[in-house]
């Protein structure tokens, strides 16, 4: 770590309009001269705070969790299951290449390159909202000095760099425009594999609001991103990007969602014919499943349909698709039991997996959370297990009764829907579960489970996208 560091460089502090060769500002940068503030230690931003400070031994992180700046402060690292992070945050906290405070101001006042990676939700009415956004762009605008660079990585809408950010800045500040750095440089990374994303599994893309802060925004990423930087032609390039990639991926899964409505009519298993599909090398359709949950892809069509005048009536339906999945998956189910005139009253269904996707510790827009709440309102028992989740608060509020793993066979269980496939269920034993009066229905939205396992059993496996794979 510390032979990366160059003899460091004192009299440069900053990186925007510095007039020195850009190989003394690199030199700069990794000796730790221009310190580096991070704003929002979570998911992303603790691992992106953690190789900053790999590489420049001189980062401040800042986040208003008090919890989270206490945890790191003291070596720890908050964020569960990625690879190589624990580790790393200790080793910088103890080399006191990071500290962390509760205080965004307190970070802007020290440092000159401020990388902001704080949440960008939505509102209940869909709307995007920038409101933390602006509260630390505000407090970096009270700590701003001249040459100091502002890059912004959490998710925006076009246009929130150059017509929001920067003129916040300039107004806080009272620095005009051409005597700081701005740029738009999105986090393009995957939880799960944080640190392997943000140290180079694909390009780095930065748009500045002007040329030099372009400039400015690649030299710094040169430093961690080992793929390589694309410089784009301005922030909201950039920022059209990011937004661009999940809305991509939420039409796909769309396309998928809806081509899986068809195996019944169709009578074949639509993964086989997507599979074969995708063989050729401009057909690349997505997985379906029972929803598209987190807290990125579901709303980031939402940072294009409502601010903009411009139609999209694309995105739309595609967001109404793959919404419709949860209801969907239920109806799968509810079919059974209306063929055996039982309808879902009284019946006891068992999800597995409540998180939105494998090996992430996080439920927004989770589909298990509509599928109890739309099973509970017709009458089921719900049950739940989730190894990842300590905290079931926002299922029971839904009527759901959450399990261990090991109780499940204890269960008076009439079915069971696999929503997230976590690694833990390959344990269990299939033919344990049995249902009182008549065969376990198991409905398999993701194509997760073992056929030859379930083969071996009783139960009426329906595989969504797939029909019925164990109809004995
Ligand atoms: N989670 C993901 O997979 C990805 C997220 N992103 C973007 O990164 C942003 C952050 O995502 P995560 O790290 O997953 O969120 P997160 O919820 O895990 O962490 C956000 C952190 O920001 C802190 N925070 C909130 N308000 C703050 C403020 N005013 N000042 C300082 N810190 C504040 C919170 O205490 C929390 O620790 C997202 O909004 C998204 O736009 C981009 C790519 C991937
Ligand atoms: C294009 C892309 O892969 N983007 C990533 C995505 O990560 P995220 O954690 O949101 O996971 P995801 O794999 O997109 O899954 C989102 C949701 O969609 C579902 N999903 C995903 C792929 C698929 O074929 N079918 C499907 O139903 C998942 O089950 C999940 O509920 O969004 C991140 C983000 O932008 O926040 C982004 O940085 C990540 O690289």
């Amino acid at each position: 770590m510390t032979e990366q560091r160059r003899q460091s460089d004192h009299d440069i502090d900053s990186l925007y309009g510095v007039e020195k060769p850009s190989n003394r500002q690199r030199d700069a940068f990794l000796s730790g001269s221009i310190p580096v503030a991070v704003y929002g230690l979570g998911k992303m931003g603790l691992p992106l705070a953690a190789v900053f400070a790999e590489t420049t031994g001189n980062v401040i992180g800042a986040d208003i969790d008090p919890a989270v700046v206490e945890a790191v402060t003291d070596g720890d690292c908050h964020v569960k299951r990625e690879p190589g992070l624990p580790s790393l945050v200790a080793e910088t906290v103890a080399e006191g290449a990071f500290t962390a405070t509760t205080s965004p101001l307190d970070a802007a006042k020290r440092a000159s390159v401020h990388v902001v990676i704080v949440p960008t939700p939505i509102t209940e009415d869909n709307e995007p909202d920038l409101s933390i956004l602006d509260a630390v762009v505000e407090e970096i605008g009270i700590g701003l000095e001249r040459g100091d660079l502002v890059l912004i990585e959490c998710t925006v809408p076009p246009r929130t760099t150059a017509d929001r950010v920067l003129p916040a800045l300039e107004g806080t500040s009272g620095i005009s425009r051409d005597e700081f750095g701005l740029a738009f440089c999105p986090e393009r990374t995957s939880s799960g594999q944080a640190l392997e994303d943000i140290r180079g599994s694909y390009p780095k893309i930065v748009g500045g609001v002007d040329e030099e802060s372009t400039r400015a925004a690649n030299l710094v990423y040169e430093t961690i991103n080992d793929d390589g930087v694309i410089q784009v032609t301005d922030a909201t390039t950039a920022e059209a990007v990011k937004v661009f990639e999940g809305l991509y991926r939420d039409v796909n899964i769309a396309l998928a969602n809806e081509l899986a409505t068809f195996t019944d009519e169709f009578g074949i298993d639509v993964r086989e014919a997507i599979d074969v599909a995708n063989t050729q090398p401009y057909c690349d359709i997505h997985d379906p499943g029972p929803g598209v949950g987190g807290h990125c892809i579901p709303f980031y069509p939402y940072f294009v349909i409502e601010p903009f005048e411009t139609g999209a009536p694309l995105l739309r339906t595609a967001r109404e698709v793959n919404d419709s999945m949860p209801s969907y998956t239920v109806d799968k189910l509810r079919e059974e039991f209306d063929a055996e005139r039982a309808g879902l009253t009284d019946t006891s269904v068992l999800l597995l997996g409540l998180t939105y996707r494998p090996g992430v510790e996080e439920t927004r827009a989770s589909p298990s959370l509509s599928i109890a709440e739309e099973l509970s309102a017709a009458g089921a028992d719900v049950y739940g297990v989730d190894p990842l989740l300590e905290s079931f608060e926002e299922f029971e509020e839904r009527g759901l009764t959450s399990l261990s793993l090991d109780d499940i066979y204890d269960l008076p269980v009439d079915s069971v829907i696999l929503i997230t496939p976590h690694e833990e269920f390959e344990l269990i034993r299939w033919d344990k579960l049995d249902r009182t009066d008549g065969r376990l229905i198991v409905i398999d939205s993701r194509d997760a489970l073992d056929q030859k396992v379930l083969s071996q059993t009783s139960h009426r496996v329906y595989t969504l996208g797939t029909g019925f794979t164990n109809d004995v």
